[in-house]
């Protein structure tokens, strides 16, 4: 076989696919600004975040709904620090807006049954899609996990704690050769999230710090190959006590679209800023900006 092939060669498939108009496959994250999250088979995304910052529950929010939005899709996920059952906890918290800690600590009333039951059968609507990756935590043992679940979607949380296949003289090495697995196994037909611990940077007062102005590509911990083998990354700062921004740090295929998102940590929850309207529902107006209104003129209508 010859070592290249010419555009000549590839020339016929590629203009049957572009004349096709079929786009390419793209799972959705949830609604509003989760829309622009772009996460499909070939495709490699990374997120990064100081510790708490919510990525865990971000991604796994980003999971379970593109779970529900797509029947066909079925997910592994390999999570190094949190056991399933607390996994599962948290997302029970947020589909039922039930705090996080009632459910931790067991202690649910009448009063939250409907929608406890009702997050309940939202879960086992997808739990035969849905799988945990048992120790050991090697990227060997996810893809024979991803073979026999046939999963299209795959989460590794965090890249930094996964063994890669071979030696490796130092964690820079193990982490860039996970990365350049993890680019074969989108290439054969998965989507892929990796979670990456961030390191510290400079702050605007030369303290070391996770603060979001310091944070950006060369932040991703060991990370040459992490960043030039994604095709998107994220970095989740912290805006205020409810408010978090996912930083487009990269993007292969197209312009960078920061997202503003409220966090709800009580109940684990993300909600795009920029909420689409409900069709039909009227935006409300502030009271105080109708009481500043300038009263109508006697007799106008
Ligand atoms: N019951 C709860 N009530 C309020 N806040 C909570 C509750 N449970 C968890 N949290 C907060 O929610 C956030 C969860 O973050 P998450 O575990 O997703 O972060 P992470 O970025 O993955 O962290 P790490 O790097 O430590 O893995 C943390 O800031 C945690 O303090």
């Amino acid at each position: 076989m010859k070592s290249f092939f010419t555009a000549g060669d590839l020339f016929e498939d590629w203009r049957d696919e572009i004349e096709s108009g079929k786009p390419p496959t793209l799972y959705r994250c949830g609604t509003g600004d989760f829309e622009k999250i772009e996460l499909g088979p070939g495709r490699v995304m990374l997120i990064g975040g100081a510790p708490g910052a919510g990525k865990t529950a971000f991604v796994m929010q980003c999971v379970v709904d593109a779970l529900r939005i797509d029947p066909t899709l079925r997910a592994c996920v390999l999570n190094v620090e949190m056991a399933p059952g607390v996994l599962l906890d948290r997302q029970l918290a947020r589909l039922s807006g039930v705090d996080a800690t009632l459910i931790r600590q067991r202690k649910l009333e009448t009063i939250h049954a409907d929608r406890i039951d009702q997050a309940f059968s939202t879960l086992e609507s997808i739990g035969e899609r849905l799988a945990f990756v048992r120790p050991p935590y090697s990227l060997e043992n996810l893809a024979n996990a991803a073979d026999e679940f046939e999963s299209g979607l795959l989460v590794l949380d965090y890249i930094q704690r996964i063994e890669a296949p071979g030696d490796h003289a130092d964690n820079r090495g193990s982490v860039n050769a996970s990365m350049n697995f993890l680019r074969q196994f989108a290439d054969n037909g998965q989507a892929v999230i990796v979670v990456s611990a961030v390191g510290r940077t400079k702050d605007s007062k030369g303290r070391s710090s996770y603060s979001g102005e310091g944070l950006n590509l060369a932040s991703f911990r060991e990370s040459s190959e992490l960043e030039f083998g994604c095709d998107d990354a994220y970095i989740l700062v912290p805006i205020d006590e409810d408010t978090v921004k996912l930083g487009h740090h990269k993007s292969r295929h197209g312009e960078q679209r920061d997202i503003s998102l409220s966090f709800a940590k009580s109940i684990q929850r993300f909600t795009p800023e920029s909420a689409p309207s409900i069709p039909g529902s009227k935006p409300r107006t502030p009271i105080e900006s109708l009481w500043n209104r300038p009263k109508p003129a006697k007799g106008s209508v």
